[in-house]
């Protein structure tokens, strides 16, 4: 029988191929599945009288279990429960559970391997691809007890439904003991006590002690194929651990991938490429330079060609990556692939223990959000920036310096721009259709439309940028060409009397030197108003004539039964009159005096982006690329994030009501030393973080079955819109409903474990890790007050008896001020404030692979013992659990190929305790 190892293939955790999973032409089989989206079969083991091979021995056991497909009778290694050691007994913790996709069926067979581990530091080299010199062959580090097996209907079918079964030597002869299998229904309380499990606790206890909280609710699974929709290749965990007080809780670990790695970096590629093609067109419109700034424009604008190029051929090669939802550790430096997040997975830990709610945690987790095939010799993007914006104040030879805040606001402006200026038009072009059809009600509100739109118009130019932007350009401009026309001087009055007719005259270009007047911008600047008063003045006017025509149709009289003079002479004065024919000599010059301003806005704006290239050629593109690099991958997070959390929460009032009266905090645990690269990478990392403020998100209705979000915007400002299907979007509070802009406040508390970080602390800096977790301890401040202050008072009284938010923050603060070496409290109190704040979880690390693999596993079994009474003298053996057999270790499969954390035992020394994987799970790995 041909053996496969589950995971070891280069589709990882791809079983079958879905189609041929559910094609019933081509299997034929009982299908188990009873609720869609929930693992399809779960079941725990144990063992009973166990026999030694020598009598004296005492066993430490493993069960693995494979599965045995129907047709092929191909057997795969599927998983293997946790090694229990010293006694013939064995109750295994770890489980066994198969996801939703896994092709099985009721003819499925499973067989149980059980065997006596001798060395436990060699035990997981089964699914090393490491040559084979290097390590001892398996049979060395485990000898073979016994096997059994059974079918997956004759489980579901078993009375109790526990199937109890002998286990033979291979050749099938001797029983050398029994196995039991139970199967497991996450919702229902394990009978029994737990009394004689063995443990092989060696009384440590992890430091971290804190108050337990309300747990979570469960999502409701009506938006489970929504959720699934971003998610991939789920691998699934299942574990009983003792409570307390001597009962069960189960705990159903899950880690999926999601597509939405890829999709969101294609999403922003393409907004980047509008973006720059936008404005390469806008520098070319530039008009007439000076030579020498024709040369800078000629030289920026090729510059900006190529980077645009190559924007597009890395999104022709993305664009070839169909359907992908993981990039590996070991892709961390493909160029292609640099704008996609390392190792992106939800880590869902979901818990069903006695007395309590079942609860659900969700961490994100991702490698740091860096640059990696840039490289990291010259520093990451906050020391570069830093570098850059330093050098262009002090330089400023030839240009004007404009801060980076003027900068962002002249693209603002310049966007604001392109987008009011044809949404003008349109409100423009509706009043006049109003107008021929003579509706009063309809002119009314389009005018309200044309009347607000044209007010941020005027309002978006009120800066003193455009007007110093404007002078600069001037002096720019090849001297002498015109000279100034006449400046148009409109007023209401004026232009009522004069029959309507535009006044305003175009003017074509810059004034010469002398003739400069630098007034005049505000004179054309003030024109939009103006004309847009003469149209609101002509409006009223008409409707007013118009009622007034209206009652002397319908014969009016005063009081006393006589005609009113005064009406009457109105209504001879002013015979039915053409509304178009009034109305569309003064929408034509609103236009005129919009393009005017548009006209000299655009190009002073565009000035000031050339002169910030110009100065910098090529740093600033780089720089620009390398921020859009970082920023794509902590976007693809982010929005991963945000929807898993939006359809966990949407059942939770409290949750709606502070997304959209607070938004939400996003908080990152960092795990990078301070030292060699990872400096750069933390750099890189806390600037793709803060960046993230520019994100905003809005809740839409879905209208097909595309239900991947969607992105708009440009660099100073994104949307992302994200769906939801139509009975959940119902019933969702009004303002969301509306489309209001759902924001994130990101923070970011970095603690390096590692022998890097020991380096650091003991011969290096570690001013940048306490500086991040300084700066982002008052953004999560910031973000409390504002929480405290907008959310309703009953929501605070209730979240204030709940928690002690204040108590946390001090701590939080004592810690980060104390400078302790290697503070991992830092973390597990920033992460315990976001989980209390209803916020979304990140941990990284380089990789996420490793360290990160050990810090989730720490958290989750310190959730369990704070929030839901796991044993204490458990805490260490449910912790190795996680690691060895959870889906943090088939994670590091996925990655490099191998089941092995890549530590050797001089980086482990280094290492917090608590934060050290169990013997045999770790050692040299190809990385
Ligand atoms: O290259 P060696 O000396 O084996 O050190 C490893 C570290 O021990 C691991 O912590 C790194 O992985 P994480 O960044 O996932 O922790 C791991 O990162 P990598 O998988 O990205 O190479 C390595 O840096």
């Amino acid at each position: 029988m041909e053996i496969k190892e589950e995971g070891t293939s280069e589709e990882g955790q791809h079983f079958l191929p879905a189609a041929q999973a559910n094609d019933p032409e081509v299997i034929q089989f009982t299908s188990i599945q009873k609720i869609p989206n929930e693992p399809q079969l779960e079941f725990i083991l144990a063992c009973r009288d166990l026999v030694a091979p020598v009598s004296d021995r005492k066993l430490n056991t493993v069960v693995q279990i494979s599965v045995i497909h129907p047709v092929e009778q191909t057997l795969t290694r599927y998983s293997s429960t946790e090694i229990v050691e010293g006694t013939k007994d064995p109750l295994f913790l770890t489980g066994v559970t198969f996801p939703p996709d896994y092709p099985i069926y009721e003819e499925t067979r499973i067989k149980l391997t059980v065997y006596d581990v001798k060395d436990k530091s060699h035990d997981t080299i089964r699914t090393s691809v490491l040559p084979e010199h290097k390590d001892p062959p398996p049979e060395v580090a485990r000898s073979f007890l016994g096997c059994a097996s059974f079918k997956v209907g004759e489980l579901l079918k078993s009375k109790e439904q526990l199937l109890s079964l002998s286990l033979r030597t291979s050749d099938g002869g001797k029983v050398v003991g029994t196995i039991e299998v139970s199967l497991v229904k996450m919702g229902e309380i394990e009978d029994g006590d737990t009394d004689h499990i063995t443990t092989d606790v060696q009384g440590q206890k992890c430091a971290l002690m804190y108050e337990s909280t309300a747990p979570e609710s469960l999502s409701g699974k009506e938006n489970l194929p929504f959720m699934n929709a971003v998610l991939r290749n789920p691998v699934c965990k299942l574990y009983r651990f003792p409570t307390s007080d001597n009962k069960w809780m189960r705990i159903r670990e899950q880690m999926s991938e999601s597509i939405l790695s890829f999709h969101i970096p294609k999403e922003l590629i393409s907004l980047h490429i509008k973006e720059d093609l936008c404005r390469n067109q806008e520098l070319k419109e530039l008009g007439d330079l000076s030579p020498h700034w024709d040369n800078l424009r000629k030289n920026v604008l090729s510059h900006c060609d190529q980077m645009v190029t190559m924007y597009q051929d890395i999104l022709t090669e993305l664009s070839k990556e169909t359907g992908s939802s993981f990039k590996s550790s070991s892709s961390k430096g493909e160029k292609t692939l640099e704008f996609v997040p390392v190792n992106l997975h939800l880590q869902r830990m979901q818990v069903h223990s006695p007395h309590l709610k079942d609860a659900l945690y969700d961490v994100i987790t991702v490698g740091a959000p860096a640059a990696h095939f840039q490289g990291f010799k010259n520093g990451g993007l906050r020391k570069l920036l830093h570098r850059f914006e330093t050098e262009r104040r002090n330089t400023g030879y030839q240009f004007i310096y404009y801060s980076p805040e003027n900068t962002a606001k002249a693209k603002e402006v310049l966007s604001s721009i392109n987008q009011l200026q044809p949404l003008i038009a349109t409100h423009a072009d509706l009043l006049l259709t109003s107008a021929s059809q003579r509706s009063p009600d309809s002119l009314k509100s389009s005018l309200k439309l044309l009347s607000e739109k044209t007010e941020l118009f005027v309002h978006a130019f009120k800066d003193q940028l455009v007007r110093s932007a404007l002078l600069a350009l001037y002096t720019a401009r090849p001297g002498g060409i015109l000279k100034k026309p006449p400046s148009p001087n409109v007023s209401t009055e004026e232009k009522s009397t004069q029959h309507d007719t535009p006044q305003l005259r175009r003017q074509d270009s810059i004034p010469h030197h002398s003739d400069y007047d630098e007034e005049e911008w505000d004179r054309v600047w003030a024109n939009v108003g103006k004309s847009l008063n003469c149209i609101i003045a002509k409006v009223d006017k008409l409707i007013e004539r118009d009622s007034h025509n209206e009652e002397g149709a319908g014969g009016s009289s005063s009081k006393d039964g006589e005609a009113d003079p005064t009406l009457e002479d109105s209504i001879t004065s002013h015979p039915r009159e053409d509304w178009y024919e009034q109305l569309h000599p003064l929408i034509l010059t609103l236009k005129e005096c919009m393009g005017e301003v548009v006209n000299r806005a655009k190009q002073s704006l565009t000035f000031v982006l050339l002169q910030e290239l110009a100065y910098s050629l090529p740093q600033c593109l780089m720089l620009t690329l390398r921020r859009d690099i970082v920023f794509s991958q902590a976007l693809a997070g982010l929005v991963c994030g945000f929807i898993i959390k939006l359809h966990t929460s949407l059942h939770d009032p409290g949750f709606l009501q502070q997304l959209h009266t607070v938004g939400l905090i996003v908080q990152y645990e960092g795990l990078l030393s301070t030292y060699s690269d990872e400096i750069g990478m933390l750099e890189d990392m806390a600037v793709g973080i803060s960046d993230l403020r520019k994100v905003a998100f809005k809740i839409t209705e879905a209208t097909s079955n595309d239900v991947l979000p969607v992105l708009t915007g440009r660099r100073e400002h994104y949307v992302v819109e994200v769906k939801l299907p139509a009975t959940v979007f119902e019933s969702l509070p009004l303002q969301i409903k509306e489309g209001q802009l759902l924001h994130v406040y990101p923070v970011l508390f970095n603690v390096g474990i590692n022998e890097q970080q020991t380096l650091a602390e003991r011969f290096g800096d570690v001013s940048l890790q306490e500086s991040i977790n300084q700066e982002n301890f008052e953004l999560v401040q910031e973000y409390y007050s504002i929480f405290m202050e907008k959310m309703p008072p009953d929501y605070i009284s209730h979240f204030q008896e709940q928690n002690d938010l204040k108590g946390l923050l001090d701590n939080l603060h004592q810690n980060i001020q104390a400078k302790k070496r290697k503070n991992v409290e830092i973390m597990w109190l920033a992460a315990t404030i976001c989980r209390k704040l209803n916020g979304i979880r990140f941990t990284c690390c380089k990789s996420a692979k490793d360290r990160t693999s050990m810090s989730v596993t720490l958290e989750q079994c310190s959730i369990l013992r704070d929030e839901h009474q796991l044993h204490k003298d458990f805490f260490i053996r449910a912790l190795d659990c996680m690691r060895r057999e959870g889906c943090r270790i088939e994670n590091v499969l996925k990655n490099i190929k191998c089941r092995r954390y890549a530590f050797n035992m001089l980086q482990l020394m280094a290492f917090p305790k608590c934060y050290r994987p169990p013997e045999g799970t770790y050692g040299k790995a190809d990385t």
